[in-house]
């Protein structure tokens, strides 16, 4: 049997097109969702193996890591996905808003890195791990400031995480800019976005899914980072 793809928050947008992407292509998924919308009823009949995992309860990575072996003894890789964007405008107790945005963006692969990291060694082929970061890991954002730093955390995990793994697995990630917007986006925050990059574009998910597939195709790039970001940098 084909190793399965475990993907973290994956039940909408980004993550829920990777989740589609590699079904399509008939490679087994694992994807874990906070919520159960709609379309979980349907990943189930379409093979994929669907695991609710709240990272924000106690227990929540340990239980994952156990529900992942009961399943399978070998993954092709691990898609670290699950994110929440939230900003200092919506949280007044800014302590609770760096611990939840550690929390979710570096504390949770971190441990999950661990722990699957023998599933991970035992791929017949070298395997990955992708983060999903941002951006703005390398300009920072005065209205996503935790949220920006913990992204920058987990883009250092992929450089730690690349020397301990390799040959058997390599490490990287992916830095999004905007790739899709939000249904509650206002058109001036759209027109405002849109300006922020060279290309002018809302690109949709098949950017960061070629992304994803340039990486799991090679053999030899580890520890970096693909920007998929529309040439944000040279605004
Ligand atoms: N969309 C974009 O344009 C950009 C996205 N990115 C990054 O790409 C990735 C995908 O983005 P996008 O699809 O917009 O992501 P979303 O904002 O839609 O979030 C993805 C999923 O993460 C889940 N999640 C959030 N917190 C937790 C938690 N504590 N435990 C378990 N699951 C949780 C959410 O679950 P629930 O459904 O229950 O809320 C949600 O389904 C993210 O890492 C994001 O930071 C980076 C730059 C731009
Ligand atoms: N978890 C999420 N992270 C981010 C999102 C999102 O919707 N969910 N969106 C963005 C923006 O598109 C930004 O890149 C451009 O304004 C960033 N991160």
């Amino acid at each position: 049997m084909t190793a399965p793809i475990l993907i973290t928050g994956a039940a909408q947008r980004i993550g829920l097109a990777m989740v589609q992407h590699f079904v399509a292509e008939d490679i087994p998924v694992i994807m874990t969702y906070r919520t159960k919308h709609p379309v979980i009823d349907t990943l189930v009949k379409q093979g994929v193996i669907c695991i609710q995992a709240d990272f924000n309860q106690a227990g929540a990575v340990d239980a994952l890591i156990a529900q992942v072996q009961q399943h399978t003894d070998t993954l092709s890789a691990v898609i670290h996905n699950a994110s929440s964007w939230d900003c200092e405008a919506r949280n007044p107790d800014h302590n609770a808003l760096f611990d939840a945005m550690m929390h979710i963006h570096a504390k949770v692969p971190y441990l999950l890195n661990m722990g699957l990291a023998p599933l991970l060694q035992n791929y017949h082929e070298t395997a990955d791990i992708i983060h999903i970061t941002d951006y703005v890991v390398e300009k920072g954002s005065p209205k996503h400031i935790a949220y920006a730093a913990s992204k920058a955390a987990l883009d250092n995990l992929s450089r730690s995480f690349a020397a301990k793994y390799a040959p058997d697995i390599k490490v990287n990630s992916v830095a999004p800019s905007l790739i899709i917007f939000n249904q509650d986006d206002s058109e001036e925050y759209k027109a405002k976005t849109l300006k922020k990059s060279i290309m002018g574009i809302e690109p949709g998910c098949r950017e960061v899914i070629d992304a994803i597939e340039l990486l799991r195709k090679s053999n030899y790039i580890t520890g970096r980072t693909l920007a998929v970001d529309g040439g944000r940098h040279l605004k």
